[in-house]
């Protein structure tokens, strides 16, 4: 699914009109008829409805709404905001038709002041303030009118947007301004807001209303930002030939592991394997050595001179891939050796962990970085790289983007959407995982597939796009017989090759 700006949703409106064609109040009409469905899924008949429009198209499709849920026997109470004397013309549209149908039990317009219905826990308020067009976050009487309802006991549907939030960034924006519903019915497409881990709070049940807007604009229409789908990879993934050997089945190398962080190696390593790379050599130090051999015997063991730590770069030339940094500690030693390991490097790399906790600790070894490095962090690993903690999500994915471009490189942020910002700029998220996958040693495990697919010959992006995407299932996959509560990162592990089964067939 394409993610569009503000400016492309009013495009994408105005085109559908233009080339449908249809006229917009009609349009209105079809959203609003697949507003009216979807609460009606929800909600019966006996649910006191109290419906808040604001001056806009969100408020005119409210306004309709209302109309359709009224004509639907509920019992409906409208409050339209027209504060400023000026409603869009499909607004206005839409209180006359609401006005002339005489169905809602209560219609009031308030030009001045306001007094806020009692809402109960029973009532259902339908939002309908402000959607893809606000523009500056919420003050005055709205900010009160928002706080009333999000103090209040009352269910609250939002139409499109929760009322207040922006679509992209609210960095600026004041929170407890923005309504906080328990489902919030977007239209086409999601926005970028609706993707940002800060942000969830506000949109309760997220659910996304096909209202057949032009197809013509959004498949020819270029965006920085999209959500991957299985769709999406189902081409991208490679099918082996029936000669191939595990020489020609790509080699990788991990560096991983350091004395008490044995597991990250173990865990990265199996992930690799189970990921279809023909070889898997495992570098770490001496006191692993017995139980490298006993987890993972399919792994080929190579030690460092040190007992605990990484303490030197090895010869890269065999390698179709490295992956570095998970459970490494972050020793001096194990620094100088990760920046020469890096250095010395000719195959795709992935750094993670400590990888990139070392990275952050020597900000002038990122200027070293080879084109083409993945990244994957975690928010406070991204923090620690670049150096500051930001204050929105939005603003660490654009310094994510930023650094990407910077580096010409590929940062996949960890997170329920991961994010992979690539070099050029796009950024591409996540549609599976959940949150039974917060649990240690799971990002060891996304770091093992990336190196694995990257030894099979995928290039960086399909590795990260595919990597992130089978992570997840396996995760979603594990989840359906194990539950949220016990599932652990070897669960993902043993449910890979089910998650390569899905996408194969
Ligand atoms: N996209 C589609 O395809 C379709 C879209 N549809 C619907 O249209 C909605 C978008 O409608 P929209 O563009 O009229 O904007 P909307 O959100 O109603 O707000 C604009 C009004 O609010 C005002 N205003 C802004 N910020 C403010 C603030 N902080 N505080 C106070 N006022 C503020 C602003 O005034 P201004 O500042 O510009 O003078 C203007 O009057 C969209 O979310 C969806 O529901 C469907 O009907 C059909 C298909
Ligand atoms: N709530 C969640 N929803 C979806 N995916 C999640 C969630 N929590 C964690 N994950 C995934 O699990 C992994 C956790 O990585 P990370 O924090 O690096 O773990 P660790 O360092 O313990 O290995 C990431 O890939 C992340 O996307
Ligand atoms: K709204």
């Amino acid at each position: 699914m394409k993610i569009f700006t503000a400016a492309q949703i009013h495009e994408l409106d105005n085109y559908t009109i233009e080339h449908e064609p249809v006229k917009s109040i009609d349009l209105m009409e079809r959203a609003a008829k697949a507003l009216t469905r979807a609460i009606m899924d929800e909600w019966t008949d006996r649910t006191p409805v109290v419906v808040f429009a604001g001056p806009g198209n969100n408020g005119g499709d409210a306004l309709a709404v209302a109309r359709m849920l009224a004509e639907n026997h509920y019992q409906v109470s409208v409050y339209l905001f027209n504060i400023h004397d000026k409603l869009s013309e499909d607004c206005a549209a839409n209180k006359e038709r609401l006005v002339y149908a005489k169905k809602v039990s209560h219609f009031t317009e308030i030009t001045l002041n306001f007094d806020p219905p009692e809402l109960t826990p029973e009532t259902l308020v339908v939002d309908g303030l402000f959607g893809s067009g606000i523009n500056k976050p919420l003050s005055g009487g709205f900010a009160s009118l928002v706080r009333y309802i999000n103090q209040s006991p009352a269910k609250v549907v939002s139409i499109d947007m929760p009322s207040g939030l922006m679509c992209e960034d609210n960095t600026y924006n004041v929170r407890q301004n923005i309504i906080r519903a328990d489902l919030t019915l977007t239209l086409q497409q999601k926005k970028l807001s609706m993707m940002l881990t800060d942000c969830q709070q506000y949109l309760g049940r997220l659910r996304v209303l096909d209202i057949r807007l032009s197809p013509d604009y959004i498949r020819d229409t270029e965006v920085s930002c999209r959500i991957q789908e299985e769709t999406d990879l189902i081409p991208c993934v490679r099918h082996r030939g029936d000669f191939v050997h595990k020489g020609t089945m790509g080699h990788a190398l991990i560096i991983a592991g350091s004395y008490g962080m044995s597991g990250a190696a173990i865990l990265a390593t199996r992930a690799c394997l189970r990921s279809g790379a023909g070889k898997v050599t495992v570098h770490t130090p001496k006191r692993n050595y017995g139980i490298m051999q006993v987890a993972v015997p399919e792994a080929v063991l190579q030690m460092d001179r040190e007992e605990t730590y990484f303490s030197d770069s090895v010869e890269s030339q065999d390698y179709d891939a490295l992956a570095i940094g998970p459970g490494l500690g972050q020793s001096e030693n194990s620094a100088i050796a990760l920046i020469g390991q890096i250095r010395r490097t000719q195959c795709p790399i992935v750094v993670d962990a400590d990888g990139l906790n070392m990275l952050a600790n020597h900000q002038a070894w990122m200027q070293q970085l080879p084109l083409g490095i993945i990244m994957t962090p975690h928010p406070k690993e991204f923090d620690r790289l670049v150096g500051v903690t930001s204050s929105s999500d939005y603003e660490r994915l654009t310094k994510a983007r930023q650094l990407a471009e910077h580096l010409q490189g590929y940062v996949l942020l960890k997170g329920h959407y991961s994010a992979l910002c690539k070099p050029d700029g796009h950024i591409v998220f996540n549609s599976t995982g959940n949150s039974g996958m917060a649990t240690a040693g799971s990002g060891d495990v996304l770091t093992g597939i990336i190196a694995g697919l990257l030894a099979r010959g995928y290039d960086q992006a399909t590795a990260c796009q595919l990597g992130m995407y089978l992570h997840g299932l396996a995760g979603d996959l594990a989840v359906r017989d194990l539950g949220k509560e016990s599932l652990i990162a070897s669960d993902i592990i043993n449910y890979l090759p089910k998650a390569f089964l899905r996408l194969e067939d």
